[in-house]
C-alpha cells in the first residue's frame, strides 16, 4: 500500500512516499521557497539501495504548482516511482494546531475541513497552508483517502495543572483558551526510540525539537506532562522567526503606544523577530557563519537561545521530580554542537556531563553524547515526522477497515 506524507509549510512542501509497510521511503522531496523567485526542488528515490537526486529550480507560485511539479516527478515516465498517483491509497497530512476539535488521527472529510478552517487564526504561519496542502492533494490523489495527523494530538495527556492558564475559567470553558502543545508527531517519534535506546519505559525524559519552530517537552513514562509551546506554536524558547515566550505588555505596548493592529503584531512576533530579529538571519548555519566573522549580535542571540533552553531543562527536571535523559532533535537539535554544548555546560548540579568530544562527531543515528558518570543520558535522535504520520495513517486505516 503507497502512503504518501506531505508536511506543508508557511513556503515549503516536504514529503515521504512509503510502500507501506516498509519504514524506508521510496522517495523524499523537498519544495522550498513556494512563491517567491526561484523555488527549488528537491527529489530523492531510493530504488533497489541506489539513491538518485533530481533538482529543480524553478518560479512556483502556490502549493498547487509545487504539488503539480511533485506529481510529475512521482509519475515521470524515465525516474518516476509511480505509474499513476491514482496508485496512492493513503494521503497523511501533517497539521499543526487541531484545536479544541481534534484529539487523535483524523480522516479528512468535508466536515473536518470546515473545522480546519476555524483554526487558522490560531497557528498562522502553518494551518492554512496545511489546508491548501490538503485541498491541492485531493486533486492529485483522487483515490486515496486523505488522513489529518495533528501536533497537538501528543499532548492530551498533559494534567490540567499545565495546561490551563490563569485567566477566567469561563475563557477555557467557553472559548477553549488553554495550553495545546505542538511538535507533537516529533516528540512522540523521538522519545519512543529514545526509550528504546535506554531498555525500559520507566524513564523520565525532556525532548528538545530544535527546527524553525522549537519547542520542548517534559515526558513521564511515555506521557507529556508539559511543554513549552501553547495556546499557539509561538510560546516558550525562541526560534528562527519567533519570539518565543514574550510578557504580553510588550503588545499593549506596541498596540497602545505605536498603533499596531493584531496583523502587525502577529507579523512582528511570527515572522520577524527570534534568531531573524535578532541578527537578520534565520538559518543557524548563517548564525553560525556570523559568530564565526565576529559579528556579536550573533553572538549575543546565540547565548540567549540556550540560555532559555537551559531555563526549561530546570523547570521541567523539577516538575518531573529528577531526569534520566535530555534528548536533542531536530535541524539545530541534530546538526549543531554547539548549541547543545551551551545548552549543557555548567549543569552538572542537575546531573547533566556532555562529552564534548563525541558531541562533535556527526552521526546520522541515534547515539549518547554524554560522559560515562553522568546521571543523565544526553542524546541526539534523528527526528522523522513523515514516517511517525505514515505509522499513524496506517493505524487509523486499518481501525476503520
Ligand atoms: N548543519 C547544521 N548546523 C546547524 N543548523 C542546522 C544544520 N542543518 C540544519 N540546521 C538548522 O535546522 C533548521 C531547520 O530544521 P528543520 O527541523 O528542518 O525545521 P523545519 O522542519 O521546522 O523546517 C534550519 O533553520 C537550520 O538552522
Ligand atoms: C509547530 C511548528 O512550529 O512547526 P515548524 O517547526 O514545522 O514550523
Ligand atoms: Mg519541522
Amino acid at each position: 500500500m503507497y502512503i504518501f506524507v506531505i508536511n506543508s509549510g508557511s513556503s515549503s512542501l516536504k514529503y515521504q512516499l512509503f510502500n507501506w509497510p516498509s519504514p524506508s521511503p521510496v522517495c523524499t522531496g523537498l519544495v522550498d521557497r513556494i512563491g517567491l523567485e526561484n523555488a527549488q526542488i528537491t527529489h530523492k528515490t531510493f530504488i533497489g539501495g541506489r539513491e538518485q537526486v533530481i533538482t529543480e529550480t524553478d518560479d512556483i507560485a502556490d502549493h498547487d504548482a509545487a504539488l503539480q511539479a511533485v506529481n510529475r516527478l512521482l509519475t515521470d515516465s524515465q525516474n518516476g516511482v509511480l505509474t499513476d498517483t491514482g496508485e496512492v491509497q493513503l494521503v497523511g497530512h501533517r497539521i499543526v494546531h487541531g484545536g479544541e476539535y481534534f484529539v487523535d488521527t483524523t480522516v479528512i472529510t468535508p466536515e473536518v475541513k470546515e473545522k480546519l478552517k476555524l483554526t487558522f487564526q490560531l497557528a498562522p504561519l502553518h494551518n492554512p497552508s496545511a489546508y491548501r496542502g490538503i485541498e491541492v492533494a485531493e486533486n492529485v490523489f483522487g483515490n486515496a483517502t486523505h488522513i489529518g495527523v495533528f501536533d497537538t494530538a501528543f499532548f492530551q495527556t498533559l494534567p490540567e495543572k499545565a495546561f490551563r492558564y490563569a485567566i477566567p475559567k469561563s475563557y477555557y470553558n467557553q472559548q477553549n483558551i488553554r495550553v495545546y502543545g505542538f511538535h507533537g508527531t516529533s516528540h512522540k517519534y523521538v522519545s519512543e526510540l529514545a526509550y528504546q535506546y535506554l531498555g525500559h519505559t520507566d524513564a523520565k525524559l525532556i525532548t528538545v525539537h530544535l527546527g524553525n519552530g522549537c519547542s520542548m517537552s517534559a515526558i513521564n513514562n511515555g506521557k507529556a506532562i508539559d511543554t513549552s509551546m501553547g495556546f499557539g506554536p509561538l510560546d516558550g524558547l525562541i526560534m528562527g522567526t519567533r519570539s518565543g515566550s514574550i510578557d504580553p505588555t510588550v503588545i499593549f505596548y506596541l498596540v497602545n503606544q505605536l498603533g499596531y493592529d493584531e496583523a502587525q503584531v502577529s507579523n512582528l512576533l511570527n515572522k520577524k523577530s527570534g534568531m531573524l530579529g535578532l541578527t537578520g538571519f534565520s538559518d543557524m548555519r548563517d548564525i553560525t557563519k556570523a559568530i564565526e566573522a565576529g559579528n556579536e549580535d550573533a553572538k549575543l542571540a546565540y547565548e540567549m537561545y540556550a540560555y532559555r533552553i537551559k531555563k526549561y531543562i530546570g523547570a521541567y527536571t523539577a516538575a518531573l521530580n529528577g531526569l534520566d535523559a535530555l534528548v536533542f532533535t531536530a535541524g539545530v537539535g541534530e546538526n549543531d554542537a554547539l548549541i547543545r554544548q551551551m545548552v549543557c555546560l555548567d549543569m552538572d548540579y542537575c546531573g547533566i556531563m556532555l562529552n564534548t568530544e563525541t558531541n562533535a562527531v556527526r552521526e546520522k543515528d541515534t547515539r549518547d553524547v554524554s560522559l560515562p558518570q553522568s546521571k543523565v543520558r544526553i542524546l541526539v535522535v534523528p527526528t522523522n515526522e513523515e514516517l511517525e504520520i505514515a505509522r499513524q495513517c496506517a493505524g487509523c486505516y486499518n481501525k476503520q477497515a
